[in-house]
């Protein structure tokens, strides 16, 4: 959170949810608002906004993490875990594919992107930027198939020359001013084409690979400046090879946040409408949360309801997702808007807090990404049950300033899941599919990949300790 120091404390997020506005917190908290939520809790019974912003907070009526209430509530969640999806350790073997770095959306968290200026034709300013065309995504995943992956993810900029297809390309076109009015130059005006959405899709959906893409901030883009549905651009999408969607771009679902973090983005009624069209298209999603910026723990709260409501209403989601801000490259932090990210308290108390309350929710996923192995094997036991992927590709965190490196071997997760006393499985995206891993029967390698066989995915020196720095194309050198 942004009042650095104490690495247990939860500065603002935890001090400020009894007199946030607007929120229904005005009767003052007392220890007992706490012990009750937390009987609740135990007793598996449904949590509201006020519960989850007791626990989240240890308390609303002390400032800072109580380190014995913390443990308490730590431990309810992972009994929760324990009694709900058992103690196996799911990951998936999985290729980041990111297309293009281009957006003009300007999100203060994000370093991922660069602006979409400076990937003109005629433009000489310097970036370290990418666009793949199609073909050089399919090429990308064609090498990852190979390797044994059972799924692609790509998340992208909102490049302005990106369409969902030739009629979109012409709506567009057809407007005053595209580029002040919906985001839109041609694709003539950059040094790269990205090809239509539709062509990213069949391009990366070959070989049975699992496509894992276009978030609701991307599906808004690929039906800007038309009164598509959302359930009509997934369903084309679908159609052109894609099987699930990352619930990216959640953030925190209250708009007094997202007008700070980021105002160029869709609005939380938009997010939630996304997600529902995907749903409604037949798509499975996932669900994200990304905290520990300029919110307060009853904002975390209020954002745990918008998912649990809409998971009654569709069942579609699969796992949530905290994602722990990671701030030390983004204008946040060089605008001294925020001074860190979150405590290692807060990662485990937003685990904790998600698997208590999101009681229609299966799978909490812990992110070694985010948070390191040791601290990720932690979360692992404060009510997560999924440890993500390989993912073999970093964009968003390595430029944010993470350090935890791009990609973990089946023998890293099978020794570090190993370690806490629990059962690695690999697993499909939708979890459905399950392989229990033998720990004793090593090297270790994908088995549920279209081409998978068994083969470990990396030379084993590349896997080796702290896998930060080494790219797959260097491990392969
Ligand atoms: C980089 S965007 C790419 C996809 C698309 N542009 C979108 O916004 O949905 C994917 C997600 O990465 C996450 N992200 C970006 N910057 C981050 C940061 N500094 N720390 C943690 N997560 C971050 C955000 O949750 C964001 O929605
Ligand atoms: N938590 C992070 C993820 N999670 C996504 C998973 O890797 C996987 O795609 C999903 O669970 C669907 O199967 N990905 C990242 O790149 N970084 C993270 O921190
Ligand atoms: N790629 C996202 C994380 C993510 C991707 C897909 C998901 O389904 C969930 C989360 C990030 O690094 O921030
Ligand atoms: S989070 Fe997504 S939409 Fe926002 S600036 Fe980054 S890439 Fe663009």
């Amino acid at each position: 959170m942004s009042s650095g120091g104490d690495s247990d404390g939860t500065g603002p997020a935890g001090g400020s949810a009894s007199d946030a506005d607007g929120f229904g917190f005005a009767e003052p908290a007392t220890d007992q608002s706490f012990e009750n939520a937390l009987a609740k809790a135990r007793d598996g019974i449904r949590l509201t906004v006020d519960d989850a912003t007791e626990l989240l907070a240890t308390g609303t009526e002390r400032e800072g993490v109580d380190p014995v209430r913390k443990e308490a509530v730590l431990e309810a969640a992972d009994r929760r875990r324990a009694e709900t999806v058992g103690d196996e350790v799911t990951f998936v073997a999985n290729l980041n594919n990111n297309v293009t770095t281009a957006c003009n959306t300007g999100c203060l968290f994000c370093n991922f992107k660069d602006s979409a200026h400076a990937f003109e034709a005629d433009s000489d300013v310097e970036h370290a930027g990418f666009t793949k065309p199609p073909a050089e995504s399919r090429a990308v995943v064609e090498d990852a198939l190979d390797m044994g992956i059972y799924e692609v993810c790509s998340v992208s900029g909102l490049h302005p020359a990106f369409a969902l297809n030739e009629e979109h390309h012409e709506i567009l076109a057809a407007r005053d001013d595209p580029a002040s009015e919906v985001n839109y130059k041609p694709p003539e005006a950059y040094a790269t084409d990205p090809g239509t959405y539709l062509e990213q899709m069949a391009a990366m959906s070959v070989g049975g690979v699992h496509l894992h893409s276009m978030t609701p901030e991307e599906a808004y883009h690929a039906k800007r400046g038309t009164d598509w549905e959302y359930e009509s651009v997934y369903r084309d999408l679908a159609a052109a090879g894609l099987d699930s969607a990352p619930g990216t771009a959640a953030e925190i679902l209250v708009d007094e946040v997202r007008d700070v973090i980021c105002p160029g983005k869709i609005r939380t009624g938009d997010w939630v409408a996304a997600i529902e069209g995907a749903a409604a298209a037949g798509l499975d999603v996932t669900s994200t949360m990304m905290y520990g910026h300029v919110e307060t723990v009853a904002h975390r709260a209020e954002h745990l309801k918008v998912i649990r409501d809409l998971q009654d209403r569709t069942g579609a989601i699969t796992e949530f997702v905290p994602l722990s801000f990671i701030h030390q490259n983004t204008p946040l932090y060089r605008r001294g808007v925020v001074d860190s990210g979150p405590s290692r308290a807060e990662d485990e108390l937003v685990v904790a807090v998600a698997r208590l309350f999101l009681d229609n929710v299966d799978h909490v996923q812990a992110s070694w990404v985010k948070s390191g192995d040791a601290h990720g094997l932690k979360l692992l036991n404060c009510g997560a049950d999924d440890f993500m992927g390989t993912i073999l590709s970093e964009e968003i965190t390595s430029r944010a300033g993470g350090e935890y490196g791009e990609y973990r071997s089946f023998d890293d997760y099978v020794e570090m899941i190993t370690a806490i006393g629990r059962t690695p499985v690999e697993r499909s995206t939708d979890y459905r599919t399950r392989r229990r891993i033998d720990p004793d029967d090593g090297p270790h390698g994908p088995r549920l990949g279209p081409r998978a066989d068994g083969t470990p995915m990396l030379p084993e020196r590349a896997a080796e300790g702290d896998a930060a720095g080494t790219s797959p194309t260097e491990a392969d050198d």
